[in-house]
């Protein structure tokens, strides 16, 4: 194929292409195909801060706390979950790091299991899990005595899996919607359900589909979920997780980091811990306002573009990449290590080569920035709105070039 004239039909053909010049960065030669790990910043961040520094924050100093910056974790994890999560108003809250959130959430879960039936001791976790979320289940496992089943994917796991390792054993089942490494979707309504039946609950990692594929949150039954901010909508480094708690868990939940902002009444600052109602007994310090700036520009173009027209092109986008991979670089020795078929795979695919590490640090070197995963896998992560079909083309011409290179 004619790889950059295929590239210029899509983009021309591309019925959300205008929205890559509201990204910082879109005119220049780089190739950034690492969206599923930061991604870029919008240009209008740059105005939303000035305004922020001159108005809420310079002439409205500590009064903006009154009139808008205490309800701020509810009013942007509202439009996050209305938006991007199919979450209805009052489940959805913005604060802390993923890692932070996932610790909370899972320990509520865990422990308001365990005061139900403390013959729920085990965690069904999968080790294809980001090591956050592995890390945290082992040391709540140790905090609380509770064991831990490993799934272990071959080489995906499957429903029938994680179904099969339930039981009335089983208090909390800890998976990614998304896994960070092969892209692979999970069934998360048939999973929740399957839980459910068991009596367990779920807390769903979402930070690699937040953003990037439908999420139906209420209508999947889901329990709790987390996710970050910095990926696909596009919040800057370090933004603030979501958290999702679904309403009908919230007055039963009690989550271990008892801090003022999760009291009922925090300015009160009277004795003892009294959690809030709803979702703000989930926070705990003062909210990360300025971090938010960023997210809160990218929600309102994220809602111009919506998830539907999302999707789609993240389904053309990584059909291109597997397509050039299946002709240019499978000859020269590049496994596919994502699922093939479209609905199993979110916005990003794992390219597989011995020689990844060294052609991802060659290709860095020539403005083509993807990830590399261990142990041998390229990672190339498509934002849907920021990603042109040509930046693709070029990237993986590149690494076509970098491999033929050492194998002549
Ligand atoms: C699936 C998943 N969970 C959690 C995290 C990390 O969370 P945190 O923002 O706390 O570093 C990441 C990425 O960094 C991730 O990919
Ligand atoms: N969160 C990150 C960070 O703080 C530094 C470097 C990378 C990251 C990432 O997001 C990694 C990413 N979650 C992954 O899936 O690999």
């Amino acid at each position: 194929m004619d790889l950059s004239r295929r590239a210029a039909e899509l983009d021309a053909a591309d019925p959300i292409a205008h929205f890559r010049s509201l990204f910082e960065g879109s005119d220049s030669d780089l190739v950034y195909l690492d969206g599923n790990s930061l991604g870029r910043p919008l240009r209008a961040v740059r105005s939303r801060l000035d305004e922020f520094v001159t108005g809420a924050w310079g002439s409205g100093l500590i009064r903006s706390w009154d009139e808008e910056w205490m309800e701020l974790p509810f009013a942007v994890g509202d439009r996050i979950g209305v938006l991007a999560l199919g979450a209805a108003p009052g489940q959805t809250v913005v604060a802390d790091s993923t890692s932070v959130m996932l610790y909370k959430l899972l320990r509520a879960a865990v422990d308001r299991q365990q005061a139900l039936d403390p013959a729920r001791c085990e965690i069904v976790v999968d080790e294809a899990n980001f090591p956050t979320d592995r890390y945290l289940v082992e040391g709540i496992a140790a905090e609380r005595g509770l064991d831990l089943r490993w799934l272990t994917p071959s080489p995906e796991l499957s429903t029938e899996q994680v179904t099969a390792a339930l039981g009335p054993r089983t208090a909390v089942v800890l998976l990614s919607h998304i896994t960070y490494q092969s892209g692979q979707i999970a069934d998360v309504a048939a999973i929740t359900a399957a839980a459910h039946r068991a009596g367990a609950l779920v807390l769903w990692d979402l930070c690699h589909s937040a953003g990037a594929v439908p999420i139906e949150l209420d209508r999947w039954q889901v329990d709790l979920a987390v996710g970050c901010t910095y990926k696909y909508l596009n919040g800057g480094p370090g933004s603030p997780a979501f958290g999702y708690v679904a309403v009908r868990h919230q007055a039963a939940l009690r989550q271990p980091l008892q801090g003022w902002m999760g009291h009922a009444e925090p300015f009160v600052m009277g004795p003892g811990y009294r959690p809030a109602d709803g979702m703000r007994r989930f926070l705990t310090g003062t909210p990360p306002v300025l971090a938010m700036q960023p997210l809160i520009a990218f929600l309102d173009v994220f809602a111009d573009a919506g998830i539907e027209a999302v999707r789609a092109k993240g389904v053309a986008l990584t059909e291109f990449a597997i397509a050039i991979s299946d002709e240019l670089l499978a000859p020269l020795g590049v496994q596919v290590g994502s699922p093939r078929a479209a609905a199993d795979r979110g916005n990003h695919v794992l390219l597989r080569h011995p020689r990844m590490r060294e052609v991802t640090a060659a290709l860095w070197q020539r403005d083509v920035i993807p990830d590399f995963r261990e142990p041998d896998g390229l990672r190339i992560g498509l934002s849907p709105l920021s990603t042109s079909f040509a930046e693709v083309a070029r990237g993986l011409s590149v690494v076509a070039e970098l491999l033929t290179a050492r194998l002549m």
